[in-house]
């Protein structure tokens, strides 16, 4: 199996050397010869009682590495020794893995290895005990005899002679089909020797399975493949803004419209209509979308913090600022967009800063006096009423033409209640999805009654309620019931004789599908916002009425129906 002292034209590559109990060689041949190898081996022998020598191990500091076979009796140590490159695979593992016998019984004697070894005669040589029993043969009979002769269909032979593998073939025997593989055999100098036939599968239905969930996957990815360019070119645009109602179609136009031009876009409207969305259609498509929209939500920073956020920092600039400094959103935001969402919320000195870097684009980090620029096109969006916030001066009327050079209004979904039957059925697909629930659908009626509600937290409100409904119904029919909005529906209900004061046409929410439920929220409403207009000016019912703007006789009828006391 291996030969010691086999030479190459490089020199000797391999060798032995046996050493005494104390170190000191009493054979060597070949590589053992030299005095290098002996010493180190020596040094390893003499220490092997601190370190143990394994098996097989490679000695280095050598002019070539060497690998070594230890075998250690009690008083001498035998070492065969080779140039890494001259040695055999099945030698080491046999030499170096003293459960080797065992791994070789496992393959073939395994129950789920049905195997059978050829020679290159393709007469059989072996078959596993499990490949006997399955062709009804007793232990050892098929010795010897012609592989065609004991399995039908057998392709070992043309195997044999082709020198190829063939892998995953489907085979019958014994009126059964199984999936095969054959490998020829070759031996080091590369002559075939024999071939094994081994059954990889009990059944072509397992691998049927098997390459149907591959077409499916191959089938996704293509698809995936397929889209991936054009959901990067899209990302979130216009088609993920569901509706269809006059106001979304003006919407759609509006942003098809203003986002090719580079100009500041200010989105304004009610929190929840989706300002957001509006940002990001904006963004791609325009030509800036190669690059990531930035977002900036200047609500959701603390207010010593907006300013490092915004224009970063120099290292150290501050306490808890990060070693090397940061960039800032002005500065990433660099030849794409910057959603500055909440503008309304920024702190006004802040809003100074940023007047600044909107006039020419140049700014400079915190803790710094170099003066940087950034080439990017701005959106803002808020829900705070301008008008409000520049009378007071809460608001900078500078900075307020500077963001909005093209403002676009984002109507609450009580002026678009068409596009409920859209929005409630794209959000009873999506959450069925993600919580892995099936089969729910909305029962009679619900529609008609979700669009007879005025959403004063607009689609965000809806998305949460289909939300709710898909998670908590108990039957897959969704009800009214489910649906019931939260007594935080609020402000937006339009009271009996209580203007609606978001209602720009003041038209009455159509008529509902589930007129005792309404009716219901409806009087929750009015309570408490009766309640909170008492409270608010400490009892006082004419200036509550003033402020519902209800007749003071109006107030005390509604108050002595709610409760006789009051
Ligand atoms: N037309 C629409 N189609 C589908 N989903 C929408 C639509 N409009 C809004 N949404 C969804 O409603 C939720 C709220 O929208 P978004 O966050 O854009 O509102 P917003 O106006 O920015 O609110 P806020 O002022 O509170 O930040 C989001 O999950 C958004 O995806």
């Amino acid at each position: 199996m291996y030969s010691v002292n086999k030479k190459t034209n490089s020199g000797t590559r391999s060798g032995v050397l046996v050493l005494s109990i104390d170190g000191v060689a009493v054979f060597a041949a070949g590589t053992g010869q030299d005095s290098h190898v002996q010493e180190k081996l020596g040094t390893l022998w003499k220490n092997r009682d601190l370190r143990p020598l394994p098996a097989m191990f490679t000695l280095k500091g050598t002019s070539e590495p060497i690998t070594v076979l230890s075998f250690a009796a009690a008083a001498t140590g035998c070492f065969v020794l080779y140039r890494h490159d001259g040695g055999d695979p099945l030698y080491e593992f046999v030499s170096s893995v003293d459960f080797s016998a065992d791994i070789l019984r496992h393959f073939v004697t395994d129950p789920y290895e049905a195997i059978t070894v050829v020679d290159h005669e393709a007469r059989v040589r072996y078959m596993s005990p499990v490949h006997e029993k399955f062709f009804g043969i007793q232990r050892g009979d098929a010795s010897g005899a012609d592989v065609n002769t004991i399995i039908e269909n057998s392709r070992l032979a043309a195997v044999l002679r082709s020198g190829k593998t063939e892998v995953g073939q489907i085979q019958t025997m014994r009126g059964k089909s199984r999936v095969v593989s054959r490998t020829p055999i070759t031996n080091p100098e590369g002559q075939i020797v024999g071939a094994i036939g081994q059954v990889m599968f009990k059944s072509p239905a397992a691998v049927e399975t098997l390459s149907a969930e591959i077409k499916r996957l191959r089938q996704e990815i293509n698809f995936y493949e397929r889209e991936l360019p054009r959901m990067r070119e899209a990302g979130p645009g216009l088609e993920f803004i569901i509706g269809q109602s006059e106001a979304v179609r003006k919407l759609k136009e509006r942003i098809e419209k203003v986002a090719p031009l580079d100009v500041s876009v200010l989105l304004v409207g009610e929190s929840g209509v989706g300002k957001d969305l509006v940002a990001h259609a904006i963004h791609q498509l325009s030509r800036r979308r190669i690059k990531d929209m930035v977002l900036v939500n200047a609500a959701a920073i603390p207010g010593n913090l907006v300013e490092a956020e915004l224009f970063g920092y120099d290292g150290g600039a501050f306490t808890g600022a990060e070693k090397r400094g940061r960039t800032g959103k002005f500065e990433e935001a660099d030849h794409t967009t910057l959603f500055l969402d909440e503008i309304g919320d920024m702190p006004l000195d802040i809003q100074v800063k940023v007047l600044r870097t909107l006039q020419d684009g140049s700014f400079q980090r915190v803790g710094s006096s170099t003066q940087r620029r950034s080439d990017f096109r701005l959106i803002s969006a808020s829900n705070r009423d301008f008008q409000r916030m520049l009378a007071s001066n809460d608001f900078r009327l500078d900075l307020f033409y500077r963001i909005s050079a093209v403002t676009i209004r984002v109507p609450p979904l009580r002026e678009r209640l068409e596009d409920v039957p859209l929005l409630a059925t794209a959000f009873l697909e999506r959450f069925m999805r993600r919580h892995q629930i099936q089969d729910k659908y909305f029962g009679p009626g619900v529609i008609e009654y979700l669009q007879s509600l005025p959403w004063p937290g607009n689609i965000r409100q809806l998305q949460h309620t289909i939300e709710r409904a898909v998670i908590f119904s108990e039957r897959n029919e969704i009800s009214c019931d489910d649906c019931d909005v939260p007594l935080e529906l609020g402000t937006g209900i339009v009271l009996e004789g209580i203007d609606d004061p978001f209602s720009d046409d003041h038209t009455t929410p159509p008529s509902s599908g589930r007129p005792v439920a309404v009716r219901k929220a409806k009087a929750q409403v009015e309570t408490d916002m009766i309640l909170d207009a008492l409270r608010r000016f400490e009892g006082n019912k004419k200036k509550a009425a003033e402020y519902l703007g209800i007749s003071r006789s109006h107030l005390y009828k509604k108050l002595s129906e709610l409760d006789p006391g009051l």
